[in-house]
C-alpha cells in the first residue's frame, strides 16, 4: 500500500487528507500534528473543527486507511509523499513584522523531514507560502540529504471554510507546480494520479513551481479585492440613496464580471485574505514594486475602513455613545457554517464597541465562550496562530457575556449588531425581540440578511450596509465626528 503523510491537522490538513483517504482506498493516509489535543480530537467524536460533511468522511475512513497521530517522525519517515499543511501566519516580530509570512512552523517541519527521512520523497506544499519558498525548503533538505532525492511540488489549496468538503470533492481546479526536469515531471504525475481518482483530468493544471506559489496569493488577492470593491461601493450607496444589493445584481448579470463575491459586508475575515495580501505586498516591496504593493495594500485599507465605518455608525446612531448600553452581537465566526474566528470582523467591531464602553452580549451558534474571550483579549498579531499555541488563561473581558441564544442576547438590549450571516438569524421572531428591547431599538445588519422594510414596520431603527438610510440616521459625512478609528 502506498503511504502518504499530511503534516498539520488543521482546517486544510484534516479535511484534505480525509478526502484523499476517502477517494483513494488503496492509499494509507497518516495525518500528524505536534498538537496532542488536536490529534486526540481527530480521534474522538468531537472533531477539532466544524465543517459540514467532515464528520461523515472521517467516520468512513478512520481506522481503515486514515489515521491521526502525534508520532510525526515515524509517519514522515515511512511516507512516499508528504503533504505540508502547517500554518504560515503573518510574522509578528522582527524583519517584515506585520506583513511577511512567518515560516517558523514551515521550517521546523522541513528540518524534521530532513532529519528522519531514509528514502526518496515527494514533498507537497499545501500551505500558502511566499513565492520561491520551494527553493528554501529544497536548500534545507539538500543540506541534510544523506543521498536522498526530494522532489518539491507546489499544490496550493483553494478550499473555503464552511464548504471545505464540497470544495475538495468537486474542485474548480487542482493546481500542481513542479520542476521541468524529468524527475520533477515524474513527481507531478504521481500527484496527478492521486487527484485523478476523483477529479477530471482537464481540471488538473500543471505549471512551474513559482507560478503555482504565486497563483495562490493572486487568487486570494483577487477575491478580497472584489469584496473591498463592493464594500467601497456600499459607502457610496449610503451617501447617494443607491442600494448596494441592486448594484451587485446589475454587476452580476455582466458575464465578464460574474456573480460571486459581490456581497457587501461589515468586512472580510478569515485566516487567509489579510495574511496573504500582506505577504503579497511584502514580496512586491522586496522586488522594488512599490506601486504594485500600494495597489494591493488598498484592499486591506478599504476592509479596515469598512469595519471602522460600521462601529462609528453604531455609536453615532445611538446618540454618540454606547457607554453602559447593552449591545447584542449576533454571530462571531468569520462566516456562516464554521466555528473559525480567525481575523473575524467581529473581533474588531466588538473591540471598537468595548472601546466606547458598551456592554456586549454575544451569541454565535458554533463559537465557544472560551474562544470569544480569547479573541477579545488577545492582541492582533497572535490571532492567526493555532488556538492551542495561544497563551493559557487569557484575561476575561468583563463587559462581555456570551449567551446561548439570540433571544437572551437581545433581551433588554439597546441595539443589535448582526456580524455573521447564520441562516437562523433570518428567521428569528423580530417582533418578540423588539418587544423585549430598550426603545428606541436599533438593528445594524452587517451582513444584509434581514428584511429592512419589515423591521421598520415593527418599529426598529435599521442600518443595513449599503442600503438607503433610515431617516433617523445621518449621512456619513456628518455622522462620525468625535469617534476614533478602531483600527489605526
Ligand atoms: N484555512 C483555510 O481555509 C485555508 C485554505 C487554503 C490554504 N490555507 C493555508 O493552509 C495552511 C494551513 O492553514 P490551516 O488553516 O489549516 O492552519 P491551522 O492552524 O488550522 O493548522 C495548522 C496545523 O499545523 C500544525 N503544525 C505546525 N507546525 C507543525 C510541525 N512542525 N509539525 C506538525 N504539525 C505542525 C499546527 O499545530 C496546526 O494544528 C496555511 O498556510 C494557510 O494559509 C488555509
Ligand atoms: O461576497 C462576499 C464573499 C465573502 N465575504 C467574506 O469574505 C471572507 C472570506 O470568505 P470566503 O472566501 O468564503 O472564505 P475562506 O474560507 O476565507 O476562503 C478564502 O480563503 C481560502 C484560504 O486561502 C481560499 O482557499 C479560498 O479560495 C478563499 O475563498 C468571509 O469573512 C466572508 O464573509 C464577503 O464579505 N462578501
Amino acid at each position: 500500500m502506498v503511504k502518504i503523510c499530511g503534516i498539520g491537522a488543521g482546517y486544510v490538513g484534516g479535511p484534505t487528507m480525509a478526502v484523499i483517504a476517502l477517494k483513494c482506498p488503496s492509499i494509507e493516509v497518516a495525518v500528524v500534528d505536534i498538537s496532542h489535543s488536536r490529534i486526540s480530537a481527530w480521534n474522538s467524536d468531537q472533531l477539532p473543527i466544524y465543517e459540514p460533511g467532515l464528520e461523515e468522511v472521517v467516520k468512513e475512513c478512520r481506522g481503515k486507511n486514515l489515521l491521526f497521530s502525534t508520532d510525526v517522525e515515524k509517519h514522515v519517515s515511512e511516507a512516499e509523499i508528504v503533504f505540508l499543511s502547517v500554518n504560515t501566519p503573518t510574522k509578528a516580530r522582527g524583519l517584515g513584522a506585520g506583513k511577511a509570512a512567518d515560516l517558523t512552523y514551515w521550517e521546523s517541519a522541513a528540518r524534521m523531514i530532513a532529519d528522519v527521512s531514509q528514502s526518496n520523497k515527494i514533498i507537497v506544499e499545501k500551505s500558502t507560502v511566499p513565492v520561491r519558498t520551494a527553493e528554501a525548503i529544497e536548500k534545507i533538505l539538500a543540506h541534510n540529504s544523506k543521498g536522498i532525492n526530494y522532489q518539491i511540488l507546489s499544490n496550493p489549496e483553494f478550499l473555503s471554510e464552511g464548504t471545505a468538503i464540497q470544495d475538495l470533492l468537486n474542485p474548480d481546479r487542482v493546481l500542481i507546480g513542479g520542476k521541468e526536469s524529468p524527475e520533477g515531471q515524474k513527481a507531478i504525475q504521481a500527484l496527478k494520479d492521486i487527484y485523478a481518482q476523483w477529479v477530471q483530468e482537464d481540471k488538473i493544471i500543471t505549471t512551474n513551481l513559482w507560478s503555482a506559489e504565486l497563483s495562490k496569493l493572486a487568487d486570494n488577492a483577487f477575491l478580497a479585492q472584489r469584496i473591498s470593491s463592493i464594500n467601497a461601493m456600499s459607502a457610496l450607496c449610503e451617501a447617494t440613496g443607491a442600494e448596494v444589493s441592486q448594484v451587485s445584481l446589475a454587476l452580476s448579470k455582466n458575464t465578464k464580471i460574474g456573480s460571486k463575491f459581490l456581497n457587501a459586508s461589515v468586512g472580510f475575515g478569515g485566516s487567509c485574505f489579510q495574511k496573504d495580501i500582506l505577504n503579497l505586498v511584502y514580496i512586491c516591496e522586496g522586488n522594488g514594486l512599490s506601486e504594485v504593493a500600494n495597489y494591493w495594500k488598498q484592499v486591506i485599507n478599504v476592509n479596515d475602513y469598512q469595519k471602522n465605518r460600521f462601529v462609528k455608525r453604531v455609536i453615532s446612531s445611538m446618540f454618540n455613545t454606547v457607554s453602559g448600553k447593552k449591545i447584542a452581537v449576533l454571530g462571531f465566526a468569520f462566516k456562516k457554517d464554521t466555528s473559525d474566528t480567525r481575523k473575524t470582523p467581529a473581533i474588531d467591531v466588538c473591540k471598537g464597541l468595548l472601546g466606547d464602553e458598551a456592554r456586549l452580549s454575544i451569541y454565535d451558534p458554533r463559537v465557544t465562550e472560551d474562544q470569544i474571550q480569547r479573541d477579545l483579549s488577545t492582541n492582533n498579531v497572535e490571532w492567526d496562530h493555532p488556538i492551542h499555541l495561544h497563551p493559557l488563561n487569557p484575561t476575561m473581558v468583563k463587559q462581555v457575556s456570551i449567551v446561548r441564544d439570540a433571544y437572551e442576547a437581545t433581551k433588554d438590549a439597546h441595539g443589535i449588531c448582526i456580524l455573521t450571516e447564520w441562516d437562523e438569524f433570518k428567521t428569528l421572531d423580530y417582533q418578540k425581540i423588539y418587544d423585549d428591547m430598550q426603545k428606541p431599538a436599533f438593528i445594524f445588519d452587517g451582513r444584509n440578511i434581514l428584511n429592512v422594510g419589515k423591521l421598520r414596520e415593527i418599529g426598529f431603527i435599521v442600518y443595513s450596509i449599503g442600503k438607503p438610510l433610515d431617516s433617523w440616521l445621518k449621512p456619513e459625512g456628518h455622522a462620525y465626528s468625535g469617534v476614533m478609528d478602531i483600527i489605526p
